[in-house]
């Protein structure tokens, strides 16, 4: 498969980073999120699918690291499912950390592995539609039931940024009088257990793994926690690359996300062509002489 070239990150972290990776990529964890990321964003979140080169890519680039995992809100399973994951040759060891990892799936066992659901979320789930009702919620509001989570979407009402304004405060307070949180991502509210974040699952999985050098791949804020890791990973010396997929002329980036990655790529096209670049990078074609 033709490659471009590899980009060079905007940093002296990321370049620093970049380099461990090509030097040693035995060591070097992947890590990425899936939907905005590895998934191109569409209107309805039960659609979303892998982009069509992500697992192509990922499949060429794993057998070489030292580990690649996707880490995402989304129920791991469903992540495996969307994603295609699960059987692909090439990703035998990958691992899916899901519900910002209070669930894991790794491709060798086939299993999912999750922590309890707290009762809280069942009491969210009992009462968020009436309160929706009762907030007169724009009509294309919708309730995305996670299993340990509720997620309420507003991509598809016709001003998602304001709807999403207008139901913010109750929200929140159901969430808290449940002891759950409101946590804010593309359009979407997502009411969930506290504990389990991203940067705690990347952190867990670092040590796990003993990688000595990890790049993360994001695009929403439920990212910054893994970034907030990379940069405690590097004050330990291990060399971090902070991705981001920009959305593109959508005016949907998140600038708390981009203003700290090392490196911007657009979108999910962008993650892939970096993947395939990398993976050309670490095994160049032969040469045709
Ligand atoms: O951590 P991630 O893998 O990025 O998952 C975060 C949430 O992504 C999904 O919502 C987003 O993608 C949808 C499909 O493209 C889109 O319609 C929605 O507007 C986005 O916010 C997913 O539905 C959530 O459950 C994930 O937690």
């Amino acid at each position: 498969m033709p490659t471009g070239p590899l980009p060079v990150p905007r940093t002296t972290a990321g370049r620093k980073a970049l380099d461990a990776l090509l030097a040693a990529p035995g060591e070097a964890l992947l890590a990425l999120d899936f939907d905005g990321t590895l998934s191109p964003i569409v209107p309805d979140p039960a659609r979303a699918r892998a982009h069509p080169g992500a697992v192509p890519a990922l499949a060429r680039l794993a057998p070489q690291l030292r580990a690649v995992a996707v880490v995402t809100g989304r129920p791991a399973e469903e992540a495996v499912a969307l994603g295609g994951f699960a059987g692909a040759p090439g990703l035998e060891r990958l691992t899916v950390l899901g519900a910002y990892g209070a669930e894991r799936w790794d491709a060798a066992s086939g299993e999912v592995v999750a922590a309890p659901v707290p009762p809280g979320v069942a009491a969210v789930r009992e009462e968020l539609p009436a309160l929706l009702r009762e907030l007169a919620a724009p009509a294309g509001t919708r309730i995305e039931d996670k299993g340990r989570a509720l997620a309420v979407h507003t991509r598809r009402t016709d001003d998602p940024d304001s709807a999403l304004e207008g139901l913010r405060a109750p929200l929140v307070a159901l969430a808290e009088r449940r002891g759950l949180r409101a946590e804010p991502g593309r359009m979407v509210l997502e009411l969930r257990p506290p504990g389990a974040d991203k940067g705690g699952a990347l952190t867990e999985f670092v040590r796990e793994t003993g990688a000595g050098t990890v790049v993360y791949g994001g695009d929403d804020l439920g990212d910054l926690a893994a970034y907030d890791a990379v940069v405690r990973l590097r004050g330990e010396g291990v060399p971090g690359l902070l991705v981001a997929a920009a959305a593109q002329g959508t005016g949907e980036s998140v600038p708390a996300l981009t203003a700290r990655a090392d490196l911007l790529v657009p979108g999910p096209d962008g993650v892939v062509a970096l993947l395939d670049a990398l993976a050309g990078a670490l095994s160049p074609a032969p040469d045709p002489e």
